[in-house]
């Protein structure tokens, strides 16, 4: 049962991942002959211009991977949850997802800074995240930001040539590949939200594949599940995708989600936030996808005409 996967260094850590868990799920001694890994290109791989990748549209980084499970080319997609659209295309579904790492962001710096109020005036900030870009001139609209693309090891090669001050980073990412940095503290929840559905890793399947779905079953995490479908219902709503300035991030007590979420114009100056405190009915990613759709809805109503446009314009 092939797995089809994006090339990069984090796209393959992960996909061995689900590999493993899937061959180890079901006593198969040979992953490699049971669960083959088949790497395939995105167009979002090839565009390294920040304009182009607003262009592009959605699911620049799934679609690919969606064809081959279409074609019957590959059985399950293995994808970073927060690289996947929101409403997926016909035929297909996310059977499952893996639990959660850390989802926040980590601040890297040459000289050990880890808080961004804590930056030089006028640094150098590189990344190619609006959301970050928005958050971080929220927070220190001084800040000078540069277009920083590419993977987890080239981003810290401009930052060590000086081509950048600082640059934000998943936490999970850099511990997927063992580049977690001597230990900086990650920036907290309270100050930076993450992307919907940042550090979770899921699995894709065309849905009249019930031999798929079932042997996804062992991997399944239900909390990460229920919490990252609020975080998605919060975007749905506002019809945003990976590259918009909104950021989300629930938890789950029991029956009671926290869902945080805001949105922001791209140069930080102004910020609709929300968030609620409400007990589900009962463990159920449908209830909570509701939920964040309605948190979602809020804030889309207060952001009116200001929001609705720069939605248009990065999503
Ligand atoms: N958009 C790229 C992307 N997609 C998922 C991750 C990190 C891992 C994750 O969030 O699960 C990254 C890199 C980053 O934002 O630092």
């Amino acid at each position: 049962m092939p797995i089809a996967t994006r090339t990069s260094p984090l796209a393959l850590a992960q996909t061995r991942d689900v590999q493993a868990r899937l061959a180890r799920a079901h006593g198969e001694k040979e992953p490699e002959e049971s669960f083959p890994i088949l790497g395939l290109t995105t167009t979002g791989d090839k565009i390294t211009d920040r304009a182009l990748l607003l262009a592009g549209g959605k699911g620049l980084f799934t679609k690919e991977l969606e064809r081959a499970l279409l074609d019957r080319k590959a059985r399950f997609a293995v994808h970073s949850m927060k690289d996947v659209p929101t409403t997926l295309p016909e035929g297909l579904e996310i059977a499952c997802v893996l639990e959660r790492e850390d989802p926040r962001d980590t601040l890297l710096t040459r000289d050990g800074i880890s808080r961004i109020e804590d930056l030089p005036e006028g640094a150098t900030l590189g990344t190619a995240s609006i959301r970050r870009q928005s958050q971080a001139l929220a927070l220190r609209p001084d800040l000078n930001i540069v277009l920083l693309r590419g993977n987890v090891d080239t981003r810290l090669e401009k930052l060590r040539s000086g081509e950048m001050d600082a640059t934000f980073l998943a936490r999970a990412g850099l511990r997927r590949l063992g580049r977690e940095q001597g230990g900086l503290p990650p920036l907290e929840l309270s100050a930076v939200i993450p992307a919907p559905a940042q550090g979770a890793v899921g699995i894709e399947i065309c849905s009249d594949d019930d031999e798929a779905r079932k042997a996804l079953e062992p991997l399944n995490h239900l909390t990460t599940q229920i919490c990252i479908a609020a975080e998605r219902g919060f975007l749905q709503a506002l019809d945003g995708s990976c590259r918009t300035p909104i950021a989300a991030h629930a938890t789950l007590d029991d029956l009671e989600i926290h869902l945080r979420g805001e949105a922001l114009t791209p140069d930080g100056s102004k910020r609709w936030a929300n968030e609620t405190r409400t007990q589900l009915p009962e463990l159920d990613p449908g209830a909570a996808r509701l939920l964040g759709y309605e948190l979602g809805l809020e804030v889309k109503r207060a952001g009116g005409d200001a929001l609705a446009r720069i939605v248009a314009e990065t999503g």
